[in-house]
């Protein structure tokens, strides 16, 4: 039996309007298996962040089933959730950085608040991996002090200090030119098979697609095409 990082059967989801609900995802059953990488695309709107932070324990499930790491995220407590994002990175269009922080501590923290290890480890581990996404001589940096490739890479970087299962990125490149927005998806790639950590990527830039295992187009709150 192929164990999935993620299963998700006959899940739909609703925002309330007033007296109608609106669905914005019907019945959508998709598997991910560890390691995988795999896009999603389609027009604005058609529900594509909206399962992005149904899987990312960041909403709650209404309706079907989505198991991630075998269990099921249907009823699950705060608490439940909580632990579930532990195990997942998150990439966000803008890197999401806090200004006030170095390279470094921006991605010491994530290890500091997820884990119980000392303020040492999580240092040289922050330091190893900023060294890895290529900016060894950045470390000390602020955000204001890197161009936006650097500071998408230590976002990056952040997302995969603490060796998460799956990585989920909405649209990494948007705010990169084309050279930096490649750099970065090899580098995901590349850092994603050496943890053997999935990856699910929602893009619209054709160029980085060829990345991607599996591309899954979705329209209207539906999943229209896997390729
Ligand atoms: N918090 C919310 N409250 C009410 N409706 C929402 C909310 N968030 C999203 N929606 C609606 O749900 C639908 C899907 O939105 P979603 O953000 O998932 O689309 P998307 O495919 O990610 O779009 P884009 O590519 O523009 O980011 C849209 O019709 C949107 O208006």
């Amino acid at each position: 039996m192929v164990n999935f990082i993620v299963d998700i059967k006959n899940l739909s989801h609703y925002f309330d309007k007033k007296i109608l609900k609106n669905q914005v995802l019907f019945d959508i059953n998709l598997n991910i298996q560890h390691g995988e990488i795999v896009t999603m695309t389609g027009p604005s709107g058609s529900g594509k962040t909206t399962l992005l932070t149904l899987i990312g324990g960041l909403r709650s499930v209404q309706k079907g089933s989505l198991k991630f790491l075998n269990q099921e995220l249907s009823g699950a407590s705060n608490d439940q959730l909580v632990q579930v994002r532990r195990h997942i990175g998150y990439i966000f269009q803008s890197h999401n950085l806090l200004n006030f922080l170095t390279a470094r501590q921006n991605v010491q923290m994530s290890l500091e608040l997820d884990n119980n290890i000392p303020k040492w480890e999580a240092c040289k581990k922050a330091e190893a991996m900023l060294h890895a996404v290529k900016l060894g001589n950045r470390i000390n940096c602020y955000p204001s002090e890197l161009s936006g490739g650097q500071k998408q890479r230590v976002a990056i970087a952040r997302a995969l200090v603490s060796h998460p299962k799956l990585v989920l990125a909405d649209e990494p490149t948007a705010a990169l030119d084309s050279k930096s927005g490649r750099d970065i998806v090899n580098l995901m790639q590349l850092l994603a098979k050496e943890q053997n950590c999935a990856i699910l990527m929602v893009t619209h830039d054709h160029r980085i697609l060829d990345i991607s295992e599996r591309i899954i187009h979705i329209d209207d709150g539906r999943i229209v095409k896997q390729l």
